[in-house]
C-alpha cells in the first residue's frame, strides 16, 4: 500500500498545471541567468497565460544518456517543499532539454547581493536565507538525494522574499534499485564550493559535503563572497585540501555573532563525519528566533530587474546568440526571431560592464578573426599571465640562470643548444623529439624553457597547427572548442529514444527550434561545427556531467594529455603550453631528435593511462588527472615565483652594478 508521503506526491503531481510540452508553446522573453550548464530565459506561456522560467540545457555538450536525464527529471517533478523550487514540465527540442518552473522574480541570492551588499548582507538576513536553504537541504537528505551544488547563485527569492534552492540538476541519487548508497564518487560542483573530500575522491563523499558547501554559501553570504573565490580552480582545490577550514575575514568577522561563527566552524570540519546533519544543524541556536527581514521585498523591488543585475550581459547575449547560430545556423539566427533581449547597450556609460563591453566590442572589431566575446574575454584573463611569463622569459634570457636542475634554462638564442627549438633541420620533414614537439610545433615555438620534468613552449598564436593526429587542444582556440563540442552524440535524444525515460519527460522529433532573434548580425561559428571531437584524456574519460565541469572549470587551464606522445599531460595557458616530459628527457632535449618520422610511440605512458582512466587515484599507485594537475599547478606557481625572485636579484645586481659604475 502507497505511503502517506507517496499519496501526497502523487497527488501534487496530477495536481500540476497542464504546461505545455513544445517549444512552439513559449515565447522567449529575455536570457535572465546563465550556469555552467545552461541558459535560463524569462519567457511566457500563451496558453496558461503566466510568465515562467526556462531553462535551457545544452544536451550536446554533455555525453549523458537518456536514463541520466530522466533521474534528474524525477528528482525535479517528486520535488515539493516550500523552499525548494518547483518543475513545471520539461522536453527535449533539437539539441537542448527544456526545463520550465515558475518564474522567481526576486532573482538568485548571488545577483541580488552583486548589487545590494557587495561587502556581505547583515546577519538577520543571513540567518533568513540560511534557514530556509538548510530546511530545503534536510527535505533532499531525508529523501535520499544530495544537492551537490549549494550556493547564492542557486538560492532564488520569489518577489515577496521567500528562499527557494534551486538547480537540481547536480542533485545524487543516493538511493539506487531501492537501496540507499553510502558513498558516491563522482566530481561534480564548484571548487570553492566543494568539500575536501568530494576533490580528494579517495573514499567518496557522503551527505555531509552539502553541509560543507552550506557553511561556505554562509560565508559568502557574509562577506559578500566565497572564500577563495579570487582564485584560479586548482589554487582553490589545493587551499581547500592542504589550508585550514575558511573563515569569516576582515571587517565582516567584527559584525556576526558567535553564534554564526560557531555554525561556520561546525560545517566546515574537514572531516565529515564531525560535521552535524541538516536537523541538527536546524536546532542551532544561530536559527533560533529566525523571521524574514521586513524591508527584504523593498530590497528586491529596489534591485534591478532580472537579467541585468550581474555579470556581463552583453556577453551572456554573445554566448546565447554563438549557440543558437551554432544549433541553427540556417536561421542564421535571425529569422523566426522569438527573443527580445530588451536591453540597450548604448546608453548606460558609467556602468562598469557596459564599459568592458565596449572595449571587448572594440577589441572584437579589431581582430576580425575572433570567434566570440567569449574568447576575447578568455584572452584578456590571460595576458596578465602571459605577461608575466613573458617578462620572466625576458628576464631569463637576458641572465640565463645556471643549468641546474633546480633553474629554467632557457634554449632560445643560445646557440650551443640551437637544435632544441629552431630547428636547422628541413623544415619539410616533421621531427619529434622527446617532448612530444615535432619540428614544426618547434617552429612555432618561439621558446622553451625547461624545469625538471617540464618544459614551457611558446607556441605561435598566428601558426595554424600542425594538421597532425594529436589532440586539437593544442589549437589555441581548442578551449572554445572543447566547451563547444558538438561531435557528441544527440542522436540518442531525437526520435524518441523513449525507454528509461520519466514519465515527465517529452522527447521531441528533433526538429529544429525557432531560433532568437539577433539584433546584431553575428557570424555562426564554423569552428566549433569543422572540429572533430576534441575531448581527450581526462575530458574523454569523464562521465557527461563531470566532463562538463571540469571544462568549465579548468578552462583558463587547459589540461589535455596527448595519448600517443611521449609528454604525459601538457596545459595551456594563452600562448603558453607547459609538458610534462620523461625525466631522463633533458639529455634528449639538448640533442635533436634523430627520428624523422611523425608518428609518436604507440604505448601510452603509465600517466597517460592514469588520466585516461579518469579521477582519483589509480589502484596501481599511478595519479589521477585533479592530483596530477594540482601537482603541476604548485610546480609552475613555485617556478614563477621562483623566476620573480630571479628577476628581482637581477634588478638589485643592476642596480648595484650601475652604482659601482657611477
Ligand atoms: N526559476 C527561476 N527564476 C528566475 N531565475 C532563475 C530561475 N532559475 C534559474 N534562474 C537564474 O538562472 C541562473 C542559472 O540557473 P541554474 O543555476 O539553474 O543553471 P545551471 O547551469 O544549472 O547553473 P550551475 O550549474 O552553474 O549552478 C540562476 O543563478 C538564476 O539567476
Amino acid at each position: 500500500m502507497a505511503s502517506e508521503a507517496q499519496q501526497q506526491q502523487q497527488q501534487h503531481v496530477e495536481n500540476r498545471k497542464a504546461y505545455p510540452n513544445t517549444a512552439e508553446a513559449y515565447q522567449l522573453i529575455e536570457p535572465i541567468g546563465q550556469g555552467e550548464s545552461a541558459v535560463v530565459y524569462r519567457a511566457w506561456c500563451e496558453s496558461l497565460q503566466e510568465q515562467v522560467a526556462i531553462k535551457i540545457v545544452d544536451l550536446e555538450l554533455f555525453q549523458t544518456s537518456l536514463e541520466e536525464i530522466s533521474k534528474e527529471i524525477q528528482v525535479m517533478s517528486l520535488s515539493q517543499h516550500p523552499n525548494v523550487v518547483p518543475y513545471c514540465t520539461s522536453f527535449v527540442c533539437g539539441h537542448d532539454l527544456w526545463v520550465v518552473m515558475p518564474l522567481l522574480a526576486g532573482g538568485d541570492v548571488k545577483s541580488l547581493m552583486d548589487c545590494s551588499f557587495p561587502e556581505g548582507m547583515d546577519e538577520p538576513l543571513v540567518q533568513y536565507i540560511l534557514c530556509g536553504v538548510l530546511r530545503a537541504i534536510a527535505y533532499f537528505h531525508e529523501n535520499g538525494q544530495i544537492h551537490r551544488n549549494i550556493k547564492a547563485a542557486n538560492i532564488l527569492l520569489t518577489v515577496d522574499g521567500r528562499v527557494m534552492l534551486s538547480d537540481y540538476g547536480l542533485v545524487g541519487w543516493m538511493v539506487e534499485g531501492g537501496l540507499k548508497r553510502s558513498i558516491r564518487q563522482t566530481f561534480v560542483g564548484t571548487p570553492c564550493w566543494m568539500a575536501p573530500e568530494v576533490l580528494e575522491q579517495t573514499h567518496g563523499y557522503d551527505y555531509k559535503a552539502d553541509i560543507w558547501s552550506f557553511g561556505i554559501t554562509a560565508l559568502e553570504l557574509a562577506q559578500g563572497r566565497a572564500p577563495y573565490s579570487e582564485y584560479p580552480p586548482m589554487k582553490v582545490l589545493l587551499l581547500t585540501l592542504q589550508g585550514p577550514a575558511p573563515s569569516l575575514k576582515g571587517p565582516a568577522r567584527q559584525r556576526f555573532s558567535k553564534a554564526f561563527h560557531d555554525l561556520v566552524s561546525q560545517c566546515l570540519c574537514k572531516d565529515p563525519s564531525q560535521r552535524p546533519t541538516a536537523f541538527q544543524l536546524l536546532e542551532h541556536k544561530f536559527f533560533k528566533n529566525v523571521k524574514k527581514p521586513s524591508n527584504l521585498a523593498e530590497i528586491i523591488a529596489k534591485s534591478p530587474p532580472l537579467g541585468r543585475r550581474s555579470g556581463n550581459q552583453r556577453l551572456l547575449v554573445q554566448q546565447v546568440r554563438n549557440s543558437y547560430t551554432q544549433h541553427y545556423p540556417k536561421n542564421g539566427g535571425e529569422d523566426n526571431c522569438e527573443v527580445s533581449t530588451g536591453w540597450n547597450f548604448g546608453e548606460d556609460e558609467d556602468d562598469d560592464d557596459d564599459n568592458n563591453n565596449k572595449k571587448l566590442a572594440e577589441k572584437k572589431k579589431e581582430d576580425t578573426s575572433k570567434e566570440s566575446l567569449e574568447e576575447v574575454a578568455e584572452e584578456d584573463k590571460q595576458s596578465s599571465l602571459n605577461k608575466m611569463i613573458s617578462s620572466n622569459r625576458n628576464e631569463s634570457i637576458e641572465k640565463p640562470p645556471q643549468s641546474s636542475n633546480n633553474k629554467w634554462t632557457s634554449t632560445q638564442d643560445n646557440n650551443n643548444n640551437a637544435s632544441h627549438c629552431h630547428s636547422d633541420e628541413d623544415p619539410k620533414v616533421l621531427v619529434q623529439d622527446s617532448t612530444g614537439t615535432t619540428n614544426e610545433d618547434k617552429n612555432n615555438a618561439k621558446t622553451m624553457m625547461k624545469k625538471g620534468r617540464f618544459v614551457v613552449i611558446e607556441v605561435d598564436d598566428h601558426q595554424p597547427p600542425p594538421p597532425s593526429s594529436s589532440s586539437s587542444a593544442d589549437h589555441p582556440r581548442a578551449t572554445s572548442a572543447i566547451s563547444n563540442n558538438h561531435n557528441l552524440p544527440s542522436s540518442s535524444f531525437e526520435g524518441g529514444g523513449g525507454g528509461g525515460i520519466g514519465s515527465n519527460v517529452v522527447v521531441g522529433s528533433g526538429k529544429t527550434t525557432p531560433s532568437p532573434r539577433i539584433e546584431e548580425q553575428t557570424s555562426p561559428s564554423k569552428e566549433s561545427h569543422a572540429q572533430p571531437s576534441n575531448i581527450t584524456g581526462t575530458e574523454a574519460a569523464l562521465p557527461f556531467r563531470e566532463h562538463s565541469r571540469s571544462t568549465n572549470a579548468l578552462s583558463s587551464w587547459n589540461l589535455h594529455s596527448t595519448e600517443n606522445s611521449k609528454s604525459f599531460s601538457s596545459f595551456r595557458r594563452g600562448r603558453f603550453e607547459v609538458k610534462e616530459v620523461e625525466d631522463n628527457s633533458a639529455a634528449a632535449l639538448s640533442l635533436p631528435s634523430s627520428s624523422n618520422s611523425r608518428s609518436r610511440p604507440q604505448s601510452p605512458s603509465p600517466r597517460t593511462g592514469a588520466l585516461v582512466g579518469g579521477s582519483g587515484s589509480g589502484g596501481d599507485g599511478t595519479k589521477g588527472p585533479l592530483t596530477l594537475l594540482a601537482e603541476l599547478q604548485t610546480q609552475l606557481i613555485a617556478l614563477l615565483n621562483e623566476n620573480e625572485n630571479l628577476r628581482k636579484e637581477n634588478a638589485t645586481l643592476k642596480l648595484e652594478l650601475e652604482k659601482k659604475q657611477q
